[in-house]
């Protein structure tokens, strides 16, 4: 059993990680109020909602099941989410948690800061792209069909939940997806955990539990220091968004729920560290290591064909856009980043031709 701390003065929390932590909610979760809604999926309710539910006898919960997918992380589904908890005559003083991957915790946290202009927000993740990303750090979004997440709110969790136990059921290409999310730890910010994944991808590919331990622990506490010195994105958090550019570009360009995320985040990296190699950010060597690491994790590296103008227009909705200019996090060799707008079209459009 392990806690994180993420350091954010009054909003501060810890990141419970365990095996059976479902079983153990009401001690671990002491100031959780007596009404809930639980936002979850049926995949996922189906499972592990009754676990739930008996570990918190004593309250009042309601569950939600939103549809099960990327598409639905949407404007619909937030309205039909908060319908609900207005028919079920919920005050501002109860709590919302989610239970699910990262679409069920964008989702579920936007309502969370919305409704009653906010109320408790709890995070259980079951996937593993959840457990070492999303459910940390606050952010909370929609989609819309002209670019990811533009719609949401930077809202804290009370607490985030992890249960490794979870993972055993995940499939095996949502479980690759979040490896690609742990890669990118490594690459912006420690080059020691780097090389211990490189190390490690057999053990991470059969799930061993002590190397999953390890990887959501170390995830967990690179993501909580990140956001602790830059909660809203004005510095070092961007550096959190390496890959995105591009991934996010492929995600709303095939209509959400095509690529994964996290398949997008990987072939995004591969263009970005290219954009490196190409601009002496990176050497010929780090980029060749970047690239076998997620092929050795069966993630994707080429990039779905799309013309320079398709991905440019999706790439100027980035939320990283300023005065015009898309801004690019660039790995510095492995372990650092940086955020640059001084690239070229060419240089992007040479890149692109070479990774997609
Ligand atoms: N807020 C953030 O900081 C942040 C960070 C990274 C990603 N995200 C967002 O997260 C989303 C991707 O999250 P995801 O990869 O978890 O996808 P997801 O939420 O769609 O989950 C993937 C699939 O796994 C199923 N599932 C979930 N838990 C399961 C379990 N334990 N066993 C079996 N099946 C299970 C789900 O029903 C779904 O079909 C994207 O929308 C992305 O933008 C947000
Ligand atoms: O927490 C962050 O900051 C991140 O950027 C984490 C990303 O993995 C995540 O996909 C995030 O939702 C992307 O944010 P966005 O601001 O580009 O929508
Ligand atoms: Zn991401």
């Amino acid at each position: 059993m392990a806690n994180i701390h993420v350091e954010l003065g009054e909003r501060s929390y810890l990141i419970h990680v365990a095996s059976n932590n479902l079983q153990c909610l009401t001690s671990l979760l002491p100031d959780l109020k007596q009404s809930i809604l639980v936002v979850s999926n049926p995949t996922v309710s189906e499972l592990y909602f009754s676990q739930l539910r008996e570990s918190l006898s004593g309250h009042r919960v309601v569950l939600f099941n939103m549809e099960d997918g990327e598409q639905y992380k949407s404007l619909k589904s937030f309205e039909s989410v908060t319908n609900r908890l207005i028919e079920e005559g919920f005050s501002r003083d109860c709590a919302i948690i989610a239970l699910g991957g990262g679409v069920v915790g964008d989702l579920a946290g936007f309502v969370a800061a919305t409704y009653h202009r906010g109320v408790d927000f709890y995070q259980i993740p079951t996937t593993l792209l959840a457990q070492v990303d999303s459910s940390v750090g606050g952010k909370t979004a929609i989609n819309h069909p002209q670019g990811k997440n533009l719609i949401g709110a930077f809202y804290q969790p009370k607490a985030v939940v992890i249960d490794l136990n979870c993972l055993m059921t995940l499939n095996e290409r949502d479980y690759r997806s979040g490896l690609a999310e742990i890669v990118k730890y490594g690459i912006i910010y420690d080059a020691e955990f780097f090389c211990w994944l490189e190390k490690h991808t057999d053990k991470l590919s059969q799930r061993d539990e002590q190397t999953l331990q390890y990887a959501i622990q170390k995830s967990c506490q690179i993501k909580a220091e990140i956001v602790a010195q830059d909660e809203r994105e004005s510095g070092i958090r961007a550096w959190l968004n390496l890959g995105h550019t591009f991934g996010h570009a492929i995600e709303a360009a095939t209509e959400y729920g095509t690529w994964t995320h996290g398949e997008a985040v990987a072939a995004g990296t591969i263009i970005a560290s290219k954009l490196s190699e190409k601009t002496q950010r990176m050497s010929s060597s780090d980029f060749r290591r970047v690239l076998n690491l997620l092929s050795a994790l069966k993630l994707p590296i080429k990039a779905p064909h799309m013309p320079l103008a398709n991905w440019l227009s999706y790439m100027q909705r980035d939320k990283k856009v300023k005065d015009n200019r898309i801004n690019f996090v660039l790995p510095v060799g492995i372990g650092r980043a940086e955020v640059t707008n001084a690239t070229t079209d060419e240089e992007i459009a040479a890149v692109l031709t070479e990774c997609c």
